[in-house]
């Protein structure tokens, strides 16, 4: 029976190159998902076409190009590379075949189904690569693998989604360890000096979490676990929200006034990592690694660190997605 077991991996997707085109084309399939910006058409798409597909892929192509491998390799993005490798990874860990697909432009998820059921598969289990539930995420994946799977109706073709991972004992340890190892690299904060460890998360705008989404829940208990299994106290660590996009109210503290005013508080040293993220991405690394940091030191900050996330670190592969797996199909 387990011959026939398939595991997806899917994380979010990046532009096929670092140029203006090819991000006005991932932007506008991504910014048009109902899962993601649900305006009536009406209001948004005049605003899209109009406004942010004109202006916005020009200035995000260049911050690509700070992050890509090789200029116009469809390979160069950071976020599909470090997939692929996961992937890879997994397989030599797991007696089933691993593959991985983006939710948008490539490689599409529609494409790796394809190739899962020409293998042979009939039992997909469903990793989206986001350790906390969100609709604008987890759920947009779910939607775009059940269309898919339309396709093999009346084949009983089974599909099992691992729907999050936030407190998961493994991926709190191995957070947990990644900012170990990081303090024994570059030694540990002077606390009562003020420094800080900042925990910050992708941002969805607030309405959803009234509406239900848990993602925010969620990222607390991340939070909340990881500073335990550090042993260190609330007033030692920061939750944050990132990467706001847009004229709504999205979550708070946002990150970037937050790190602005502990640096005019007097705050020296800030170590960040972003737990929300199983790989490393534009968000991560030209966002938080870059931009966030030069806020924080022009307001008086001396010291940034940024750890990186799991990414295709042994533990990551090794303990922490195959329990996650292990987990539902009960191996
Ligand atoms: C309404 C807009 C957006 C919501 C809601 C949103 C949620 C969300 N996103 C991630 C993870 C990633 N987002 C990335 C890039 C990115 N995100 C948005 C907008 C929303 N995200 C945009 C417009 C972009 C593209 C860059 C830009 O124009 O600023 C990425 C990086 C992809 C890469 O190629 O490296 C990731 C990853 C999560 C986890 C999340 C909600 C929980
Ligand atoms: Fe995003
Ligand atoms: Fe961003």
């Amino acid at each position: 029976m387990s011959a026939s077991i398939g595991i997806l991996l899917v994380n979010l997707g990046s532009p096929d190159a670092a140029t203006p085109d090819a991000v006005k084309r991932y932007l506008k399939e991504f910014l048009s998902d109902k899962r993601v910006v649900n305006l009536p058409a009406i209001l948004w798409q005049p605003i899209l076409h109009g406004i942010i597909l004109r202006t916005r892929p020009a200035k995000v192509a260049l911050k690509y190009q700070t992050i890509w491998r090789g200029e116009h390799h469809a390979d160069g993005a950071p976020l599909k590379r470090i997939t692929a490798e996961q992937a890879a990874r997994l397989a030599a860990e797991m007696p089933h075949k691993v593959y991985w697909a983006m939710r948008y432009q490539s490689p599409s998820i529609e494409s790796a189904i394809e190739q899962m059921h020409r293998d042979g598969i009939r039992h997909f289990v469903l990793l989206p690569m986001y350790p906390q539930y969100s609709t604008t995420t987890t759920l947009s994946v779910v939607d775009e693998v059940e269309r898919s799977l339309k396709a093999y109706s009346g084949q009983n073709i089974k599909l099992t989604t691992i729907t999050d991972y936030y407190a998961h004992p493994s991926y709190v340890k191995a957070l947990a360890e990644s900012v170990r190892s990081h303090w024994a690299k570059v030694g540990v904060p002077n606390w009562l000096a003020g420094d800080k460890l900042m925990v910050s998360f992708h941002g969805i705008p607030k309405v959803l979490v009234d509406k239900g989404d848990p993602y925010q829940r969620q990222c607390q208990a991340t939070f909340d676990a990881l500073i335990a299994e550090l042993g260190i106290d609330q007033q030692q660590a920061h939750i944050v929200y990132q990467s706001r996009f847009g004229a709504q109210k999205w979550l708070e503290p946002y990150a970037s006034p937050t790190l602005k005013a502990l640096a005019q508080a007097g705050t020296k040293r800030i170590d960040i990592l972003c737990p929300g993220f199983a790989a490393d991405c534009l968000e991560t690394l030209e966002e938080v690694q870059h931009e966030l940091a030069e806020e924080f030191m022009s307001e008086g900050g001396q010291t940034y660190h940024y750890i990186p996330c799991l990414n295709e670190h042994t533990k990551h592969l090794e303990q922490v997605l195959t329990s996650v797996i292990d987990g539902v199909i009960g191996t």
